[in-house]
């Protein structure tokens, strides 16, 4: 017998082509569809097959679809010598089967009909066991490569056709050709969107399911919410602010050294950057830094910590630019507002003054009609400090603030610092859950075990509930104010989060030094006519930082701003130096001293590194070095003028004013001007200034000389030409 194609096989022996097909593929020969030729060795093949069972052909027709599947089953077990048993029990082809037959299987008739329909496969394995029970010790096909199809699939964010594939265990071409029929256009590396994994996961009934990442470095998802229930009510946290001079510290203080030692007997007030007082049995927690550039440099570190703002006011000086910035920082951070109004022991105090002045600010008095509370005080003798306390816990219960104290801590760094005896040491305002000794902890791009605990009384405690603030240590690095904090479950994820946290810091450190490169910086400067100023700073504690940073930032220099590129508390290291000078920044240290390392990594580097111990000292020299490396302003300086008195016409060359340099001098590189009867008739500049035949670098007064302006040649004697430079103005 010889080649022939599939459906003269099938009228042959007089089945479908489809049959044949399946048959085929079940011997591992791949055929594309009924036209395909197929060799004269599978011919053989086939005609052992069909000849065989002939006499079973009524049964492969019908029947065996009529077969329960316990019956196809069955069949088998009959015949066990079969390696196809495992491949009928294998039941995804039949979940996999049903799914076509209901979702897709038209489709599948124009595209699949050649190989990968399971369906029609199905019922020919079913056939097969039917013809293998029949004719036995036959030829028996290869079983196809196939695997089950898994259950489900999940991803993450995408998967490539590939992966796809391999997940299914099926072809990637398969898979190719599934999504194209589905429409979509792939390749087998293409990365695929969601919706088409899930599109043909369900085509093959498979259950798909897409893995949110949670990045645990991330230290928002330990900010979660508390159900209603595991709430239970907890202390404020209160910022002072307002205009310099008005009365903030010494409020502070006034209220600290009234109610703290009155609470906790024999205390000994220790300055942590916050405290508590307690009053009517109800703890209030003041924040120990007044003014709001804390309050705004943690909020912009995205730490809402403060529930009340009380924007203290002298009454004796009413409402000044820094009380308005205050106001417009508490309502830009929308938290309400106590209005204190100081020093009404002083008989210039005019209380009236200032409720009328604040209501410019929409802050209104319950008298007049508003809702805005106002405490008239005298934060130094005390009278009416009392009141305030009240104010506060009487809007705290309106605000009803809440935390679950059963939980893992989780809040904001208030003050952090590097300790010659403690090591690093961080203030933390536990925000919510239960801070205790032992805790692992992230903070920042910091982490540790919480080693030792002091409260605001200097007293060691092993537990810190919300709104509380305590000193702790036990931290590897100093973290920075604002930073917030998350006690994990254990150390070892608490360090892996720690150390991916600095690693990314790192890195956003590092890309953000690429972008000032020598590189791009032109490219920079040309689109945004900007420069920058990068500086390090270092200081002693984490506080000078911030107050430095802040004025710095203040700085404006036309065109020209500071970009601080890298804070932190302590010594100026090799890593400030590195820093620096791939950045090209100045260090800055404020009472602090490079390290052997970094004093000889900036020569090295050729690093500036600048050493002040006032704040003013370094913002002035910042100032002047930011006027220094703007660019230069130029003034127009007349250097001389010439006088026509003949013209000559020269082709190729133009027009030659011969001419007479009557005063200062004309020099080669200078701009002219041509006036004619005191009008400037033309501005540009000059082409070529000769003595006679030579060319002359500059021409003084009382002498004669030839000169050509470039693009201009309607010069008549008698013009005067005025010859003028650009000079640098220094600042
Ligand atoms: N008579 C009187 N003087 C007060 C009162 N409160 C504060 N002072 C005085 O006002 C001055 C400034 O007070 P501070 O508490 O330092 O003011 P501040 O707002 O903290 O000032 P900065 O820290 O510079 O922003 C000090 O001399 C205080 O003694 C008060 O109620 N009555």
């Amino acid at each position: 017998m010889s080649k022939m194609r599939v459906y003269e096989y099938a009228k042959k022996v007089n089945v479908s082509s489809k049959d044949i097909i399946s048959k085929l593929k079940d011997m591992n020969i791949e055929v594309s569809n009924h036209m395909a030729t197929i060799e004269e060795e599978t011919v053989n093949k086939l005609d052992h097959t069909y000849n065989k069972s002939t006499d079973t052909k009524e049964n492969m027709g019908t029947k065996s679809r009529g077969n329960s599947p316990q019956n196809s089953t069955n069949s088998v077990n009959e015949n066990d010598n079969s390696p196809s048993k495992e491949k009928v029990k294998s039941a995804p082809k039949n979940r996999e089967g049903k799914k076509h037959s209901q979702e897709t299987q038209s489709k599948e008739k124009k595209v699949f009909n050649n190989n990968n329909n399971t369906n029609k496969k199905g019922r020919n394995n079913r056939n097969n066991k039917k013809q293998n029970r029949n004719v036995k010790s036959t030829f028996v096909p290869t079983p196809p490569k196939k695997k089950e199809l898994p259950e489900k699939i999940t991803f993450t964010e995408s998967l490539t056709v590939a992966e796809l594939a391999k997940k299914l265990h099926r072809e990637p071409s398969e898979v190719i050709k599934k999504l194209f029929m589905l429409g979509v256009m792939a390749t087998i590396n293409q990365d695929l969107e969601k919706e088409a994994i899930e599109l043909i996961a369900t085509d093959y009934g498979v259950e798909v399911e897409e893995e949110i990442l949670v990045d645990n470095t991330d230290l928002d998802t330990y900010f979660t919410e508390d159900d209603e229930g595991s709430v239970e009510e907890r202390p404020s946290v209160v910022t002072i602010m307002g205009h310099v001079d008005h009365g903030k510290t010494t409020l502070l203080d006034s209220i600290r050294n009234t109610k703290v030692t009155e609470g906790e007997a024999g205390g000994i007030t220790q300055h942590i950057g916050a405290y508590q007082v307690t009053v009517d049995g109800k703890k209030i927690t003041f924040l120990d830094t007044p003014g709001h550039a804390a309050f705004t440099t943690m909020r912009a570190r995205g730490a809402q910590v403060t529930d009340i703002a009380i924007i203290v006011v002298a009454a004796d000086d009413g409402v000044m630019p820094q009380t308005v910035e205050a106001i417009n920082h508490a309502k830009a951070a929308e938290v309400p507002i106590i209005i204190a109004v100081n020093k009404m022991d002083k008989e210039a105090a005019n209380p009236d003054r200032v409720m009328q002045e604040l209501t410019e600010y929409e802050l209104v008095p319950e008298a007049w009609g508003g809702d805005t509370i106002f405490v008239p005080l005298s934060a130094l003798s005390g009278d009416g400090i009392d009141d305030l306390l009240e104010m506060i816990v009487l809007v705290s219960e309106v605000e009803e603030l809440k935390a679950n104290p059963n939980r893992n801590a989780i809040g904001t760094v208030i003050e952090a610092q590097l300790d010659k005896g403690r090591g690093s040491v961080a203030t933390l305002l536990v925000q919510n859950g239960t801070l205790r000794v032992g805790d692992p902890i992230v903070v920042g791009n910091t982490f540790g075990r919480v080693r030792a605990m002091v409260n605001d009384l200097g007293r060691r405690v092993k537990d810190a509930g919300p709104s509380t603030p305590v000193e702790i240590t036990g931290l590897n690095d100093v973290p920075q104010a604002g930073d917030r904090f998350a006690v994990l479950d254990d150390e070892k994820t608490a360090r892996a989060v720690g150390e991916s946290r600095a690693q990314q810091a790192l890195q956003a450190q590092r890309s953000e030094k690429s972008r000032v490169s020598l590189d791009n910086l032109f490219e920079q400067m040309k689109q945004g006519e900007m420069k920058e100023l990068n500086l390090v700073l270092k200081a002693d504690v984490q506080g000078s930082v911030e107050a430095l940073a802040a004025s710095l930032q203040k700085i404006e220099v036309e065109g020209v701003n500071v970009k601080i590129i890298h804070t932190g508390a302590g010594a100026i290291n090799e890593s400030d130096i590195s820093l620096a000078a791939a950045s090209n920044a100045i260090v800055i240290g404020f009472n602090v001293r490079p390290d052997v390392n970094a004093k000889r990594a900036a020569e090295a580097e050729d690093v500036e590194i600048r050493l002040h111990r006032i704040i003013y000292n370094v913002i002035e020299e910042i100032e002047s070095a930011m006027k220094g490396m703007l660019d230069p302003e130029f003034e127009e300086k007349i250097i001389g003028q010439a006088e026509v008195r003949q013209t000559f016409k020269v082709s190729k060359v133009g027009t030659i004013a011969g001419s007479y340099v009557v005063e200062g001098k004309i020099s080669r590189d200078s701009g002219v001007r041509l006036i004619r009867d005191g009008i400037v008739i033309f501005e540009g500049e000059l082409d070529a200034l000769k003595r006679f035949k030579d060319d002359a670098k500059e021409v003084a007064k009382g002498y004669e000389c030839g000169i050509t302006i470039k693009n201009f040649n309607d010069i008549k004697e008698g013009d005067v030409i005025e010859a003028f430079i650009m000079e640098e103005i220094k600042r």
